[in-house]
């Protein structure tokens, strides 16, 4: 199966938007993708050995196809749903902690650890846009969990983004007008500014994907 099996996306985001429940085997889900983030980490880091690459590689490969063999449907995966206080359950971007939560304006704070690296320790740009698709696309979800797509999303860079550093973040609804809502965010490293972002999200019909 693939994620090429699309759904109707309201349909598809009312499934996926829903907290994941906790089981014992949901909680071992978790774990298991806190093991792929540290172990992420660990490999943007790292200049092993000939040896031990090939037996991480041999590891990798056994993995991967215990994985495959437990492929299922993308409306029916775990992966991208909702993780409660650790966040979504994803490894695009780092976790974000959503921290209040208004009709209009939402605060979070996330720190990204170093597989989300550029250069020279800074965050990697397209890491801080895809932050604020995330965080500017929940606001424009609103309460009600309204289905959007990004219809555009422009990001300013300020100044260098931090990896493993307390980033806080604000996401502000500026208009709203028929589907269309314009969202603004800012991402901040304490008294400083380091990027910000305006976007457009256009909420779904029925029968659009
Ligand atoms: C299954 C999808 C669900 C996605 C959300 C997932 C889960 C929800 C769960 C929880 C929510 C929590 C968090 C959300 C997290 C992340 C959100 C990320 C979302 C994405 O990352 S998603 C990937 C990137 N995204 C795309 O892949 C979009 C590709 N695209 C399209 O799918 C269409 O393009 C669409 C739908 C955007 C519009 O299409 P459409 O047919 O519905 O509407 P139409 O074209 O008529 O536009 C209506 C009015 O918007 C104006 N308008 C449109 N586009 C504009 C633009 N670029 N600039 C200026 N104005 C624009 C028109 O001018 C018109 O304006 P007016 O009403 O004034 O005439």
């Amino acid at each position: 199966m693939t994620s090429l099996d699309s759904l109707d996306g309201i349909a598809m985001a009312k499934r996926r938007g829903r907290r994941l429940e906790d089981t014992p085997h949901t909680q071992a889900y978790r774990e298991m993708l806190a093991a792929v983030r540290g172990f992420q980490n660990a490999v943007v880091q790292a200049n092993p050995s000939p040896e031990e690459l090939a037996q991480m590689t041999a590891s990798l490969q056994e993995m991967q196809a215990m994985l495959e063999a437990q492929a299922v449907p993308e409306v029916e995966r775990w992966y991208g749903r909702g993780g409660g206080r650790d966040g979504k359950l994803q490894l695009v971007t780092p976790q974000l902690r959503i921290d209040v939560v208004e009709e209009d304006r939402i605060q979070a704070h996330t720190v990204a650890e170093e597989f989300y690296i550029g250069m020279n320790g800074a965050m990697h740009g397209g890491i801080v846009a895809a932050i604020f698709d995330a965080l500017l696309g929940r606001m424009a979800s609103g309460a009600q969990g309204r289905v959007c797509r990004t219809a555009y999303l422009t990001t300013n860079y300020r100044a260098i983004t931090p990896l493993n550093e307390r980033l806080d973040l604000v996401a502000k609804v500026e208009s709203v007008e028929r589907r269309k809502r314009f969202v603004s965010g800012q991402l901040w490293h304490g008294d400083t500014l380091c990027a910000e972002a305006d976007a457009l999200f256009v909420e779904l019909l029925p029968g659009h994907q």
